[in-house]
């Protein structure tokens, strides 16, 4: 499929390299009381020299205590090296991070981060109960443990052994061990990862009631629609970068919709394309010709005036497409505000 990417988004600001901040001021914004995460210019790499891989390049970020933030990119984006970094598992290479106002791996201590990550931790040849009850022993403070089973949808699987589970209960697993020292902030890496339709739907209405208990939620994610259905703010990282960061419904709102149509011609759609200043707007689909493009009533406009086409509809762009256009190499870096 080839499509253009929008020139701009909506709302968006100019990429950070053509607006300075103010002389001292925090590219973040000023950390306060409310703030659950504040990162500034957080970089971290990984070996050095030619093979040096960049990760994370110079993140600002702040999110608010009761957010819900999906963290979304494409396969090595840097979304895992950034909640590695706010787990205090791995620490910046430059720039500074701090959550709940405190340097990651004390507010980990402190039992106030909850995680669920996509792999590792669990023993096969526990209960689910029984790893619960070893996980609790070693923390200065938690809820229940049935307590916890039971607000992870986990409670009929207690007695059942870890080998035993499937991926998506191991998964509850994880939530409800994230959910024992009632952290204040949960960070989950595609905690859907391997779940089935049913299981994906659950998972989410139980972190929903969670979030409205007042924890910041921070997932990081694949799926636009997974963003779009439970965030209500995203970051969008691609390379190691934050290129978009709005709330959900500006940052699916490219304005960015398709003209499918019949062609008659003469000359081929990639000439009218060019014509109209277009020049990546083609697809060839099913005998059809898919034009991309943000004033649609201009295109429509055109081809039907001058008969280069008939048979059009006009269609908004699909999340899909959405999540391609802003992972692009030449989509629009921006905050949307
Ligand atoms: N320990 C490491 N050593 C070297 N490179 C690493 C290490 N960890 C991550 N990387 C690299 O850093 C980049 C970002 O990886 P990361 O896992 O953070 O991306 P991601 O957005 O979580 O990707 P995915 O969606 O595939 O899980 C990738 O190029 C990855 O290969």
């Amino acid at each position: 499929m080839n499509t253009t990417a929008p020139s701009t988004v909506p709302g968006t600001v100019p990429p950070s390299g053509q607006r300075s901040p103010a002389a001292g001021a925090d590219p973040a914004g000023p950390e306060t009381a409310a703030t659950a995460l504040h990162a500034t210019g957080v970089h971290r790499q990984f070996g050095s020299g030619a093979g040096a891989v960049r990760a994370v390049n110079g993140v600002d970020l702040q999110i608010q205590r009761g957010e819900i933030v999906a963290l979304l990119g494409p396969n090595g984006a840097g979304k895992t090296t950034f909640l590695d970094l706010v787990l205090g598992f791995t620490a910046p290479t430059s720039g500074s991070l701090t959550v709940l106002g405190m340097p990651p791996k004390q507010a980990v201590l402190e039992g106030r981060v909850g995680a669920v990550l996509q792999t590792g931790g669990l023993l096969s040849d526990l209960t689910v109960k029984e790893t619960m009850s070893m996980v609790a022993a070693c923390q200065p403070r938690h809820i229940p443990v049935e307590t916890a089973l039971e607000r992870a949808g986990a409670a009929q699987i207690a007695g059942r052994k870890v080998r035993k589970c499937s991926g998506g209960e191991q998964q509850r697993l994880r939530f409800a061990l994230a959910l024992l020292t009632e952290p204040d902030l949960l960070l989950l890496d595609e905690p859907t990862a391997g779940m089935d339709v049913r299981a994906r739907k659950e998972f989410w209405e139980t972190m929903q009631a969670e979030a409205e208990r007042g924890r910041t939620v921070v997932f990081a994610t694949h799926f636009l629609q997974e963003a779009s259905d439970f965030a209500d703010r995203i970051v969008l990282m691609r390379a190691g970068r934050k290129v978009v960061d709005g709330p959900v419904d500006e940052v699916i709102d490219t304005g960015h919709r398709t003209v499918s149509c019949v062609w008659d011609g003469p000359g081929t759609p990639e000439e009218a394309a060019v014509k109209l200043g277009l020049p990546d707007a083609v697809a060839h689909q099913n005998g059809r010709v898919r034009f991309t493009a943000q004033d649609t009533d201009r295109l429509a406009g055109f081809l039907l005036s001058t008969g280069l086409a008939h048979d059009l509809t006009i269609a908004a762009a699909s999340l899909d497409e959405v999540f391609l256009d802003l992972t692009s190499d030449d989509a629009t870096e921006g905050t949307l505000t």
